[in-house]
């Protein structure tokens, strides 16, 4: 369960987002929004990249902002362009990265990364240089990467973006069989299309909250074709 509380957050003087109060249970929430109306810094908010300017977000009772290293270790954060989430030279090595970071044995990380591998197609592409791939590859190495930590809870910060439609099928139908709980900032509209609730955000505010259907037509509505 993540939980915002009167949650208002400011870049400088400029108020981004205004007193949200949420409380989100379901397993795959999505949100939609205009260019700049809050969307990503709603998502940082989530796993404690960046805590609220006033109020309180708390994910599975534990405060981000008092208790960020634990809440950033439940919940992963998958970013939009993935080149700032690769750090390792090869492919195989990324993957370990962050098991190694929390201090897993050897042969755990060797069993994890090679299950890793085979589950996202990448097992070819063990030794090959990360920073090589194509953008789709990236982005599913990211994910992996992401998910092979064994979060509880995934945000996804426009996941879909650079990909093509091969690419984009792929990593819907792998947040559709997640058990995780997962949260999608995208503009995507097809991939929320079945979530189990999607926020509205228009400058700085949610404006709907609920089944995809209505949200979605919301949101359309406030940008009526030309
Ligand atoms: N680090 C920052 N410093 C100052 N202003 C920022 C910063 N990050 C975002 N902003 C501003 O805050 C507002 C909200 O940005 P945010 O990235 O959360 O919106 P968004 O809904 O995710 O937009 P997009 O759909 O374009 O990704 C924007 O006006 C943006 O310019």
């Amino acid at each position: 369960m993540i939980e915002l509380d009167g949650v208002s957050h400011w870049y400088g003087q400029r108020q981004v987002l205004a007193d949200l109060t949420l409380s989100l249970g379901e397993r795959r929430v999505g949100v939609v929004g205009s260019n700049g109306s809050g969307k990503s810094t709603f998502a940082r908010l989530l796993n404690g990249l960046l805590v609220p300017g006033e109020g309180q977000v708390r994910v599975d009772g534990l405060d981000t902002r008092k208790q960020g290293k634990a809440v950033r270790r439940k919940v992963g954060f998958v970013f939009q362009d993935p080149d700032v989430q690769i750090v390792m030279p090869t492919v195989g090595e990324d993957l370990a990265f962050g098991l190694k970071h929390r201090g897993q044995d050897k042969a755990e990380i060797a069993r994890r990364v090679d299950a890793a591998l085979a589950q996202y197609g990448l097992a070819e592409l063990r030794e090959h240089p990360a920073h090589l791939l194509s953008g789709g590859q990236k982005q599913l190495l990211a994910i992996a990467a992401v998910l092979i930590t064994e979060p509880t809870h995934v945000i996804f910060d426009e996941p879909t973006t650079l990909l093509d439609l091969g690419n984009r099928r792929r990593i819907a139908r792998l947040i559709r069989d997640m058990d995780q709980q997962v949260v999608v900032v995208s503009h995507d509209l097809d991939l929320l299309a079945d979530f189990d609730r999607v926020l509205v955000f228009d400058r700085g505010r949610v404006v709907a909250d609920g089944k995809p259907d209505g949200c979605i037509a919301t949101y359309q509505a406030m940008h009526p074709p030309l």
